[in-house]
């Protein structure tokens, strides 16, 4: 229905023409940005930002009220990805190494169009809109930020900013991960067991929240302290991973209480946990397993990026193998930026079924001390960084 609305609107023609906010010729912005690769040090607040620009007809300009920091920005600010990130960019090889710089992080916003391009009939100045941003364009811990429309969504009405910025990417992900790899949905997803690895942080939070709403039964591994959050989400089964071997806890569950496995199971901390994992679920049932936490970028930036990716292809292909003989299914998962996606989201949010889990809220100036937050890990769902104080409600 909303992807309908979605696009009858684009066919309309000739709605809105791009009306610039840069009236005040104004061409820099307050950001934080890196200029080089490193710890939280390499983090430099400037007032001479380049002020984001329209390039193509399809984008917007949004004045960001909060942004989130989500554990890619820890792991960008310190080069991850930038073989496949630079390829992305700059897919001719024209500019020099380092040409990202200064490259400015956060995934996730939350603000107020300034600016549409020609193309643009699905939003207009002032609207109210969030956005999860790909890993290769310049990112929200800035004032302003660019984004193709099909990028971005009407901001629920219930949130205040700072709620709404926790959600877009850690959603979007979940809703990758969960419906397009993974293959459930709001329609098929009652009968289904999903056992979710990891599930107190911020895709974690999202994803019991997401099949709970549609119907599933939940298990989750997290640390004992976080048991009350997650079943507060809707997670009927709890795994202390401190409490002792995780696969030996779920085993028993499964014996004692579930009567059986699951149908899919989100790993959303990785290593150890796929040699046991797919155990767990239920043989030739087209049942799956999808890990968030895949050697992709790790192999691009070590090897370049096609023996990175033919090592990737390698791998994954070897695994997705190995595991269909015994009639599972392997798979990777990776974020997906989707405007319409947030609509669904969006839906759910004002529907009461979804709701933002914010464990800590940072002023603009405290950037490098919300990096530090969550470079610490033990997340209990999203760390957000004020950059608009929202209106008083
Ligand atoms: C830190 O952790 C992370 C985060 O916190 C994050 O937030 C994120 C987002 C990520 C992940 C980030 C990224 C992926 C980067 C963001 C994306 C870009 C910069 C865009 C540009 C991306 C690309 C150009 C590549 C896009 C690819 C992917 C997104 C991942 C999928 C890629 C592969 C699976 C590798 C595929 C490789 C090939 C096809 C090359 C040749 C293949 C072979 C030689 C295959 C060999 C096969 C066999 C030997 C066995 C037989 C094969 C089969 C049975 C089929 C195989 C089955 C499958 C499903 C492939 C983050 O990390
Ligand atoms: N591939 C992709 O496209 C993609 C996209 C988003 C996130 N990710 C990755 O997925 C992972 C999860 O992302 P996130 O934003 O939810 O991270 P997060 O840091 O918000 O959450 C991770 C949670 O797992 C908990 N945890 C740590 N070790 C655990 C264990 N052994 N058992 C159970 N829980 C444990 C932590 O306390 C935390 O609450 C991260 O590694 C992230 O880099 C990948």
């Amino acid at each position: 229905m909303l992807m309908c609305k979605r696009w009858l609107v684009c066919s309309l023609k000739g709605q809105y023409r791009s009306l610039s906010f840069s009236a005040s010729r104004r061409s820099v912005m307050t950001a934080w940005v890196i200029d080089k690769y490193g710890k939280n040090e390499v983090l430099r607040f400037t007032k001479n930002a380049a002020l984001p620009i329209i390039h193509y007809p399809n984008e917007v300009i949004v004045k960001v009220h909060a942004a989130s920091v989500n554990p890619l920005d820890i792991s960008m600010r310190g080069g991850y990805g930038a073989a496949t990130m630079a390829m992305k960019r700059d897919p001719l090889n024209i500019n020099q190494s380092g040409s990202e710089f200064p490259l400015v992080l956060g995934r996730d916003v939350s603000g107020e169009i300034m600016e549409c391009g020609l193309d643009v009939n699905y939003f207009k100045p002032g609207d109210q809109v969030w956005a999860a941003i790909p890993p290769w364009k310049q990112g929200s811990l800035a004032e302003f930020v660019a984004l193709s429309a099909n990028e971005v969504s009407h901001k629920p009405k219930s949130l205040r900013h700072v709620e709404a910025a926790s959600i877009p990417y850690v959603a979007a992900t979940a809703w990758s991960v969960i419906v397009n790899t993974g293959g459930l949905n709001k329609d098929n997803s009652s009968k289904k067991r999903v056992l979710i690895l990891g599930g107190s942080g911020g895709v974690g939070t999202l994803a019991i929240q997401m099949v709970k709403a549609w119907g599933a039964h939940v298990t989750v591994t997290c640390s004992q302290n976080a048991e009350r959050l997650v079943r507060d989400l809707g997670a009927d089964d709890v795994v202390d991973y401190t409490a002792g071997p995780v696969e030996k806890q779920l085993q028993t569950l499964q014996k004692l209480v579930l009567g059986d496995q699951f149908d899919l199971i989100l790993d959303n901390i990785g290593g150890e946990t796929e040699k046991w994992a797919l155990d767990l679920l239920k043989p030739w049932n087209g049942a799956k397993y999808v890990t968030l936490v895949t050697p992709f970028l790790h192999n691009t930036d070590r090897l370049g990026l096609a023996d990175g990716m033919m090592q990737s292809g390698v791998t994954i292909g070897c695994k997705v193998l190995k595991h269909l003989r015994k009639g599972v299914h392997y798979r990777w998962g990776f974020f997906a930026p989707s405007g319409p996606t947030l609509d669904e989201i969006s839906e759910m949010v004002d529907a009461g079924k979804v709701r933002p889990v914010v464990e800590e809220v940072f002023s603009f100036a405290q950037v490098p001390q919300a990096f530090q937050k969550v470079e610490q890990g033990h997340a209990r769902g999203k760390t957000v960084v004020s950059i608009v104080e929202d209106q008083k409600e």
